[in-house]
C-alpha cells in the first residue's frame, strides 16, 4: 500500500528535490554564483556534475568549501556578516542565498504532486512524518509549498548549525529527526534525491533508504546507499504489499 517494509513506522523526507521542485532553484543559483567567480579567475564554467558531486544535499557552507577545493581555489572563510559581494566562503554563500530567495519569490514553490499523494497516504497509514534537510530556508519553503500540515518534526540547516550536528553525508540530522519522532533508525525510512543523502541513510543504519531519481542518476543512488530507486514517490504506492 505504501511500498515500505512492515517494520517502518516513521518517514524522514529530504525537502529540495524530494518534496518540492526547489533542487533546480538551488542548482541555478549555484551555477550563476560560481560562473561569475570562475569567469573572473579564468576557470571552466560550473557543470551539472559539479552540483551533484559537491553541492547537492550539503549545507550551504560545506558546499562552497567542497566546490572551491575541487577547483583548487583558496578563499578566506570570512564571517557570517559578509556582504554578498565579498570573495569569501561566507560572502559566496550569502550571494547564492540572496539569489535563491529571489528566485523563490519570483516563481513560488511547487510540491511534486506525487509527493503530496505519498504524504497523504503515509499520514493515513499512521506513519510519523519528519523533514530532514541541509537547507536553512526549510521553514519558508515548506510554508510556501503548503506542506506544513504534514510535518511532525523538522531538522534543517538552522538546527544543524545551532546543535553542532555534522551535515550530510553524516547521518546526524536523520538520527536527530528519528529521535524527535520517537523512532529507532531501524524503524525509519529515509527518502533522498542526493548522493550525500542516501549515503547518510546508509551510514545511519536506517530500516529502508529510498532514492528519488529526478536527475537520471538511478545507478549512482543505488551505489551510494539506496535500497530502492523510484522516479517519483507515487511510484511506491503501486508496489504490491
Ligand atoms: O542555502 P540553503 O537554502 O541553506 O540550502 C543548502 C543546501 O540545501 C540542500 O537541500 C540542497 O540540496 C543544496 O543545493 C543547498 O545548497
Amino acid at each position: 500500500m505504501i511500498g515500505l517494509p512492515a517494520a517502518i513506522t516513521a518517514c524522514l523526507f529530504d525537502l529540495d528535490g524530494v518534496l518540492t521542485s526547489t533542487a533546480s532553484v538551488h542548482r541555478t543559483a549555484w551555477r550563476r554564483t560560481f560562473d561569475e567567480l570562475l569567469a573572473r579567475r579564468g576557470h571552466a564554467p560550473f557543470t551539472d556534475e559539479d552540483y551533484t558531486t559537491y553541492l547537492d544535499g550539503r549545507s550551504r557552507l560545506d558546499g562552497v568549501r567542497a566546490f572551491l577545493a575541487s577547483r583548487d581555489l583558496d578563499l578566506p572563510e570570512g564571517t557570517p556578516d559578509d556582504p554578498t559581494d565579498t570573495e569569501t566562503v561566507h560572502g559566496i554563500g550569502a550571494r547564492k542565498n540572496a539569489l535563491v530567495l529571489r528566485l523563490i519569490d519570483e516563481s513560488g514553490v511547487t510540491p511534486f504532486p506525487g509527493s503530496v499523494r505519498y504524504l497523504t497516504a503515509a499520514r493515513a497509514a499512521g506513519l510519523a512524518i519528519g523533514v530532514v534537510t541541509s537547507s536553512a530556508n526549510a521553514a519558508h519553503v515548506l510554508g510556501a509549498a503548503g506542506l506544513d500540515e504534514f510535518v511532525q518534526a523538522r531538522v534543517d540547516g538552522k538546527t544543524i548549525t545551532r546543535e553542532g550536528l555534522r551535515g550530510k553525508p553524516a547521518p546526524d540530522a536523520f538520527l536527530a529527526c528519528a529521535g524527535l519522532l520517537g523512532a529507532a533508525p531501524a524503524a525509519a525510512a529515509v527518502f533522498e534525491d542526493a548522493l550525500a543523502g542516501v549515503e547518510a541513510g546508509r551510514a545511519g543504519g536506517f530500516g529502508h533508504v529510498v532514492g528519488v531519481d529526478r536527475a537520471g542518476q538511478a545507478a549512482a543512488l543505488a551505489e551510494h546507499g539506496a535500497d530502492v530507486v523510484v522516479r517519483d514517490l507515487a511510484d511506491l504506492l503501486e508496489v504490491p504489499p
